[in-house]
């Protein structure tokens, strides 16, 4: 596990760049941490790193934001507003196996909407600090009995 202070809004971003630097296609991060916590400035900062100069807004209507053009694609959710069963009708499966589209990078908020989770992934809990500003902790997963966990890439 590695733990990050983040003392302003610059720095969660600055987090999310070089994890977009860094990162392998096919990298599932899960996102957790209250309102305003700071996960969609962190997903600004992957799409940053990834080289993607589109505006990155968090999805409402569209459920799924999809950026192809940087180094590798930025598929963005949010599952706030979901029900579990809508969340399960989104065949989420498809973006982190790389079946029906390349594989990227899969940035989920809210996270613990999930009604099931891929074999490995990152889990970045973002917390408020009392004194301001934010903690990241960032943790790899692997669920999968033969998949070796990813190493951290920072
Ligand atoms: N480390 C930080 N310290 C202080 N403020 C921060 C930090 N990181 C992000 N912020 C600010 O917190 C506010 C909320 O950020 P953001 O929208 O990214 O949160 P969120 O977790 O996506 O919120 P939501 O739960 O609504 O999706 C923004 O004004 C952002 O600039
Ligand atoms: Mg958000």
């Amino acid at each position: 596990m590695t733990k990050f202070r983040l003392t302003d809004a610059q720095a969660t971003r600055s987090l999310g760049v070089r994890l977009g630097e860094s990162l392998p296609p096919g990298t599932v991060i899960l996102l957790e941490g209250d309102l305003g916590a700071g996960k969609t400035t962190l997903v600004q900062g992957i799409g940053a790193g990834l080289g993607i100069t589109d505006a990155i807004v968090s999805p409402t209507f569209t459920l799924i934001n999809e950026y192809p053009e940087g180094r590798i694609p930025l598929y963005h959710l949010d599952l706030y507003r979901l029900e579990p069963e809508a969340v399960a009708a989104l065949d989420l499966e498809s973006y982190w196996e790389g079946v029906e589209m390349p594989l990227g990078i899969v940035a989920i908020e809210w996270a613990d909407r999930l009604p099931y989770l891929p074999e490995s992934y990152l889990h970045l809990n973002l917390t408020y600090l009392s004194e301001g500003g934010r903690q990241a902790q960032l943790i790899s997963v692997s669920t999968g009995k033969s998949e070796a966990a990813m190493e951290l890439p920072l």
